[in-house]
């Protein structure tokens, strides 16, 4: 094994120990930016275990002494902020002068972006804990050309390594990379340590070879079914999906559209390695992935809320499928049925929209998008009749332009699957 694998197996090995790398495929991080990920790395932890870090920073100098040389560095300079104390290290280690550059100038006094001093042409090496795609480089190196360095070498201990384009900027701008481990290594030194394995090993390799690819939501659907309602929710999050067109029958019925839903039914989603069917679980979900569209109530008030979304799940849709399949539950066993009979549902939902704009109260919330969506089926396949208050509540609906988009959208790919001849009827 070379130095750099020995390395980078090392590296890996203490990054889990530490627990800076994490690997969650069942449940995915979410990063501020709403990007979702198998896998997280903090590098700021190994500041805290002094062991581990004397290993990495011993481990620091014997990769740049192999990658950039021993007599070829005269200062180093850390990225503020998690960069600096590695940078520290370093330099200690290498006997070294060291700078830190701050992310933008400090604004008054001195201005200064960079903190200490090198003289003219000085060759700077810049540390950093991590790079992703290489991008806060760019400023740091920037900084220290402007201030009269030769900056060509960047130090990082972990490179996440996903991000080829980030890479290649880096080097079209004359900086070369060194890293002691990526997430490849980590991931190896996991799949070693039985950290990983089966479904959550091939997660985590999906999402390493096509980050973007992994996050995008995969939305399974045939404009005929509750998938409309779904839709109607996408276009709420406004989040990037892809949708799968399915015809019913045998399509439904393959090993691969049955590991995403064992109901072989629709719809369904998949977002980066979470999968969620029924389609008001669905709708929830995305209700809670993207909480800055305000589709759901903080949770404690959530009560209306949860009430209305489950009405419309069970009570609404099995008063209203039974109506339509021509099943009236007789007077005896209404007991026992859970909506008791479609005109008490009905009764009740337009009671509680007689008292408030939407459901939940005077804000449209997702609770609105689930019962308002079968209220439109219902009133469509002509098993509700139309009421004042129903209709009031639909205009509101109506007027919601994601409300229009998802409606234009599975108009197009009905019309498209009727073109290619693909079935409309549903299975019995
Ligand atoms: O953009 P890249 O070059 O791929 O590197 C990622 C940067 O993100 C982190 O810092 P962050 O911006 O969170 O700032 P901090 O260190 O001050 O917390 C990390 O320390 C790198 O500087």
């Amino acid at each position: 094994m070379s130095a750099a694998a020995d390395a980078a197996r090392t590296t890996a090995n203490i990054l889990l120990e530490i627990e800076a790398v994490l690997f969650r495929p069942d449940a995915p991080f979410t990063f501020t930016s709403g990007r979702k990920s198998p896998v997280y790395v903090d590098c700021r932890k190994i500041i805290s275990f002094p062991r581990a870090r004397a290993k990495l920073m011993d481990l620091a100098v014997e990769r740049i002494a192999a990658s950039v040389g021993y007599e070829s560095l005269d200062v180093i300079a850390g990225g503020e902020t998690a960069g600096i104390p590695f940078a520290a290290w370093i330099a200690e280690r290498l006997g070294l002068p060291m700078v830190y550059v701050r992310k933008k100038p400090k604004g008054f006094g001195r201005n200064a972006q960079i903190e200490g001093t090198f003289p003219e042409g000085a060759r700077a090496l810049l540390v950093e804990d991590l790079a992703t795609d290489g991008g806060s480089k760019l400023g740091f190196i920037e900084a220290l050309r402007g201030a009269g360095a030769e900056a060509a070498h960047s130090f990082v201990v972990f490179h996440y390594g996903i991000f080829p384009e980030g890479i290649a900027r880096l080097e079209a701008e004359g900086v070369s990379l060194h890293a002691l481990c990526t997430w490849y290594d980590a991931l190896a030194a996991a799949e070693a340590a039985g950290y990983l394995s089966g479904q959550g090993l091939a997660e985590v390799k999906a999402f390493l070879d096509d980050p973007d690819g992994w996050q995008e939501i995969v939305f399974y659907t045939n404009p005929q079914s509750r998938g409309r309602i779904v839709r109607w929710m996408l276009e709420e999050v406004e989040a990037p999906y892809r949708a799968e067109y399915l015809t019913y029958g045998p399509a439904l019925q393959t090993p691969e559209f049955l590991a995403v839903n064992p109901m072989g039914k629709l719809p369904a989603i998949r977002h980066g390695g979470t999968v969620v069917t029924e389609t008001v679980a669905i709708c929830s979900y995305l209700a809670d992935a993207f909480p800055e569209r305000g589709l759901a109530p903080p949770p404690p008030a959530r009560g209306a809320y949860y009430r209305w979304l489950f009405f419309s799940a069970g009570p609404f849709d099995a008063a209203i499928t039974a109506r339509a399949a021509g099943f009236e539950p007789p007077e005896a066993v209404r007991g026992m049925i859970g909506y008791g009979s479609l005109e008490r549902v009905l009764d009740t939902l337009e009671r509680q929209l007689s008292a408030a704009p939407y459901l939940a109260g005077t804000d449209f919330t997702t609770a609105d998008l689930c019962a308002g969506a079968q209220l439109v089926f219902g009133q469509h396949i002509e098993v509700i009749a139309p009421r004042p208050v129903f209709t009031d509540y639909l205009d509101r609906l109506a007027a919601r332009p994601a409300f229009r988009r998802a409606a234009a959208l599975d108009e197009a790919a009905q019309a498209a699957m009727d073109q290619q001849g693909e079935t409309r009827e549903q299975p019995a």
